[in-house]
């Protein structure tokens, strides 16, 4: 059996580093090539590192997984595709045009991808109990918490469980008309009426809660990344699917049986 080829760009961050030491373990992957960003070494795990994304035209790889930098999201992404790597991307920072527009790429490349916002399953479900939960609950604020290094807000997980949630809830304000805030953000971010809270604190690494609210009763949905490990088993099941799909797809709950 062919193994899949894999690029890892952000190898040395906190989920990149991970993610090496992963596909190293596993028999049916291959690491090929890794992007970094002021390198300093051409070669890592046995394998050529390079500085510029450009540098990896023309190499033989299945799989570009990215997890790099909100900055770079998109056009990383685009240039994978471009390049003809499959990409498995973690990154976080995508607006709706730009996944709407990614997937129109991937169908004119004819190629399989997949951006997930969380691979984490206990987050992927979390987000699909949400979106039961708010035909029902139509009342909902969203509390995400991440570690102190976490450029974005508010999180990918988050503004996808929004997403998920806006499907079936009729866009509505919430709290109370004539509300003001002393402190400006003290009510948190607004999606559709939605609020969203995030939480920036050293010792966490990646944590939601969404409640909602109704007559007389409350639920709450609160899904725990202890370490990244968490997100481990996703990303294989991500690249994996990836190599037998059409398209490019915006979240692992397509590739799972749900
Ligand atoms: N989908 C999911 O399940 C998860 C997604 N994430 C997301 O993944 C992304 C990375 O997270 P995390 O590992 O914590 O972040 P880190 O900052 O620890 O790692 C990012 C790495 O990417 C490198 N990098 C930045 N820009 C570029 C570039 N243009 N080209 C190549 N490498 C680059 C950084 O290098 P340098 O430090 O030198 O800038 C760093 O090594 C974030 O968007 C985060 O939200 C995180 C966890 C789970
Ligand atoms: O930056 C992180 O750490 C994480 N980013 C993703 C997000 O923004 O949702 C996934 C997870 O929450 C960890």
């Amino acid at each position: 059996m062919n193994k899949v080829k894999i690029i890892v760009a952000g190898y040395r961050g906190k989920m990149g580093s991970e993610a090496v030491q992963m596909i190293l373990k596993n028999d049916e992957f291959e690491l090929v090539g890794l992007l970094g960003h002021h390198e300093v070494v051409s070669e890592a795990f046995g394998v050529p590192v390079f500085n510029k994304k450009e540098e990896l035209i023309g190499l033989s790889a299945d799989i570009w997984l990215d997890l790099t930098a909100p900055s770079v999201a998109y056009e990383n992404t685009r240039f994978a595709m471009e390049a003809g790597f499959r990409p498995v991307v973690g990154t976080t920072g995508f607006t709706e045009e730009e996944v709407t527009e990614l997937v129109r790429l991937s169908r004119v490349k004819h190629l399989g991808g997949l951006i997930a916002p969380n691979f984490a399953l206990g987050a992927v479900l979390v987000m699909q109990f949400s979106k039961i939960a708010a035909q029902y609950f139509p009342d909902v604020e969203i509390i995400e918490l991440h570690h102190d290094a976490k450029k974005d807000a508010p999180s990918g997980t988050a503004l996808k469980t929004a997403e998920l949630m806006a499907q079936v809830r009729q866009a509505h304000y919430q709290g109370a008309a004539n509300e003001t805030e002393s402190l400006a953000g003290a009510r948190g971010a607004e999606f559709e009426g939605m609020r969203i809270h995030s939480v920036r604190l050293p010792g966490l690494v990646a944590h939601q809660e969404v409640l909602f609210g109704g007559k007389g009763e409350g639920l709450t949905l609160r899904h725990d990344s202890y370490e990244r490990s968490s997100f481990m088993t996703g990303i294989a099941l991500g690249i994996k699917k990836v190599m037998q799909a059409k398209e490019l797809y915006y979240g692992l709950e397509h590739f799972l049986d749900l």
